[in-house]
């Protein structure tokens, strides 16, 4: 362990190498040299200009970024009302009338340029994260008021120049660090540079971040402890640096952490925004020595505004308007939280008289009004210039568009490069849990117990052998099923992050998720079939056994699909799984082995049931239409007058081949635009 002054000696010296690695506002031949000076020295002279080149075309992609909001209004939809009123002190009085919207921001404004880093304060609940969210163009439904980015509205291009960091780590826990940061600069430096640079560029942010020390430690999560909490978080924010945004948000960077490490957090955020990137972030209790690291601060209480402009004319401001602090050093941060949640502050001696009377009258509530009050009717109006002056804002001047329309919506990565990616790193991440003994052991446990269950059946038995080939058909239908259920609702917050920072395209990801999925989904009913199949004594013939594996690896992929299209859906595990249990019952019962019978308005169910195509031609490829049985003492009859064969009316064969391939790929289709509309929510 090192000693903590040693951590802080090493995040100073860290932050001053950040600025020369990651931290450029503008582009030139000297930051280019800086950014690897180890590699271009190995480096041959057509390399480096090579080099030179790749690089330059990391940093292009910093461009200054100037972020005005203005009277920033956002409200949501109540499901239930159990008060009946918005609850909100803000500036319109409390009506009793039942209302169906809850108002989360009042108003707010602010400007952030280049170079700043602006900290959003304010008490639990006050609307921090749903302004940033709204900042960093992500939030759902409609927020009013006006937010642009150089003067423009929030675009594809600006959403690949934004890195944001949500209070929750979402990370994949079976990864380790170096992994974790090695997929995500795959996946998100631009496709000019080699895969050698990106390894290279993930090196330096590992030792940028201080994470040197845990690069090869999993990330752990609820189930699986890995890395601490601030290296887990150090590690979210590395995710978002690698793409050198220009616009950086951060939800609670340093929630939960010590205040050492929260301390060198907040410092890794100054000298990115020294850099010339915008850094945004919301903070619960800063220290007075984090405080001093903010250019400007943003103040909500119940999501109205009652500061936002430079941090260190905060207390000149409140002051102005009668809010003194009783001690000279107080931490500035705590004096805004007291006064957001409506608690005056005491008051100094000599102003006492003028402050008594309004103290012993005024309620939390009527402070707030007053704060709220006075920020619109002091600080509004010049903030709300500042915002107008945009046209002559000099960082404008760089605009920070690229340089043609068809180059904004590029993906920095080819469709086959994220595919690739994508792939290795579900297989590494899903190998715990697809490749559990567990679940191996469930698979061979049933498979030996059903092959000695069925042992060695023949046509003497023929009720027995059917009962195994329809066996067959719903085991291998339940169990792909409840696994493919699990896939899109668990991966979903994962999904969600990383296709809202336009890491990659929705259909790399989805092929990616089916392709990683294959060979457990492949091997294991192999395994299954080749127990149970000989053991069974099923026909003695290679032809028929592995015409019966087809069937059963085909019936694995269709059920997989229904299981992917019930979680695509329903995006809920419990729901998905409840109606797969139905779904299942019912292709169960219509299967056609227990009941021949069925009433002509409910026997179209078997159409729609995979099982009752898997089983038509496992029973199919099993016997040939003269083959016989014996069904009484000395008696043979045919097998295809067997009742739950007959009842089956085996035609022709490819039919069934056709109904199943049809299943095979509507139900993919239908998980793909389940996906697709859950993205656009
Ligand atoms: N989708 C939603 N449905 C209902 N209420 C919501 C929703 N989103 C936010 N809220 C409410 O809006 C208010 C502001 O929430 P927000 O998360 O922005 O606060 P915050 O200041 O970031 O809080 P914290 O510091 O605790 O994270 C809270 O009262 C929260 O319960």
């Amino acid at each position: 362990m090192m000693p903590p002054e040693q951590e802080t000696n090493t995040t100073i010296s860290l932050t001053n190498r950040s600025e020369n690695a990651w931290v450029h506002a503008e582009p030139s031949r000297s930051t280019i040299t800086d950014v690897s000076p180890r590699l271009e020295a190995k480096m041959p002279d057509q390399q480096k200009a090579n080099s030179a080149c790749r690089f330059s075309i990391l940093h292009r992609s910093l461009r200054p970024v100037t972020l005005k909001f203005e009277d920033v209004t956002y409200s949501i939809n109540l499901r239930i009302s159990t008060t009946g009123k918005d609850s909100s002190p803000c500036l319109s009085p409390p009506t009793h009338e039942p209302k169906p919207t809850r108002t989360l921001l009042h108003g707010v404004s602010g400007v952030v340029k280049p170079g700043e880093l602006l900290a959003m304060l304010g008490p639990s609940g006050s609307g921090k994260t749903t302004l940033l969210t709204a900042l960093a163009g992500r939030l759902p439904g409609k927020v009013s008021g006006t937010i642009t980015y150089n003067g423009k509205a929030f675009s594809s291009s600006m959403k690949r120049k934004t890195g944001f960091v949500a209070q929750d780590d979402v990370l994949y826990p079976h990864l380790t660090v170096l992994e974790t940061l090695t997929y995500a600069a795959l996946l998100r430096l631009p496709k000019e540079l080699s895969k050698q640079d990106k390894i290279e560029q993930t090196e330096i942010l590992i030792r940028e971040l201080g994470l040197t020390r845990c690069r090869n430690g999993v990330v752990g999560g609820t189930l699986l402890r890995g890395i601490s909490g601030g290296e887990r978080k150090r590690v979210s924010i590395g995710q978002e640096m690698l793409v050198n945004p220009s616009l950086l948000l951060l939800d609670e960077p340093t929630s939960g952490l010590d205040s050492t490490t929260a301390q060198r957090i907040v410092v890794t955020l100054r000298g990115l925004s020294s850099g010339g990137r915008t850094v945004i972030t919301t903070i619960h209790q800063p220290s007075s020595r984090l405080y001093r690291m903010f250019d400007k601060v943003v103040v909500l209480s119940d999501g109205c505004p009652i500061y936002s402009g430079k941090a260190d004319q905060v207390m000149d401001y409140f002051g102005s308007i009668g809010y003194v602090p009783a001690f000279n050093f107080v931490n500035p941060a705590d004096f805004l939280l007291d006064l957001a949640n409506g608690i005056a502050p005491d008051v100094r001696k000599d102003d006492q008289i003028e402050f008594q009377g309004r103290l012993d009258h005024d309620d939390q509530n009527s402070t707030k009004q007053c704060l709220i009050t006075s920020y619109k009717k002091n600080l509004y109006p010049g903030l709300k210039a500042e915002i107008h002056t945009s046209l002559r804002d000099p960082n404008l001047s760089t605009s920070g568009t690229l340089s043609s329309r068809s180059s904004e919506n590029q993906w920095t990565t080819s469709w086959w490069e994220q595919f690739k990616v994508l792939l290795r790193r579900g297989l590494k991440e899903r190998k715990h849990e697809s490749y559990s003994g567990l679940r191996i052991f469930q698979v061979i446990s049933v498979s030996v117990l059903s092959g000695l269950m069925w042992w060695r059946s023949d046509t003497s038995n023929i009720q027995d052998q059917v009962g195994l080939l329809f066996f067959f058909s719903i085991f291998w239908g339940f169990f792909p099923l409840f696994n493919a259920i699990f896939a899109f609702p668990l991966e979903r917050p994962m999904l969600i992050k990383e296709r809202s920072s336009g890491m990659y395209r929705l259909s790399s990801y989805y092929f990616a998720r089916m392709a990683g999925d294959l060979p457990m989904e492949l091997v294991l009913p192999t395994v299954f079939v080749t127990v149970t199949y000989w053991m069974g004594g099923l026909k003695p013939s290679l032809v028929t056994f592995v015409l019966t594996l087809l069937i059963i690896l085909f019936n694995v992929l269709v059920s997989q699909g229904l299981g992917l299209a019930l979680g695509a859906i329903l995006m809920e595990v419990k729901q998905a799984t409840t109606l797969a249990s139905v779904t299942m019952l019912v292709f169960l019962l219509a299967g056609g082995y227990y009941i021949q019978h069925i009433p002509c308005f409910i026997a179209w169910l078997k159409y729609i049931s995979f099982s009752h195509f898997c089983y038509k031609l496992l029973v199919g490829v099993q016997y040939s239409v003269n083959e016989v049985y014996e069904c009484g003492l000395v008696v043979k009859c045919k097998v295809m007058d067997f009742p739950a064969i007959k009842y089956l009316g085996l035609d022709n064969k490819w039919w069934d081949v056709a109904a199943l391939a049809v299943m095979l790929v509507g139900y993919r289709v239908l998980a793909y635009l389940a996906l697709k509309m859950g993205q656009r929510h």
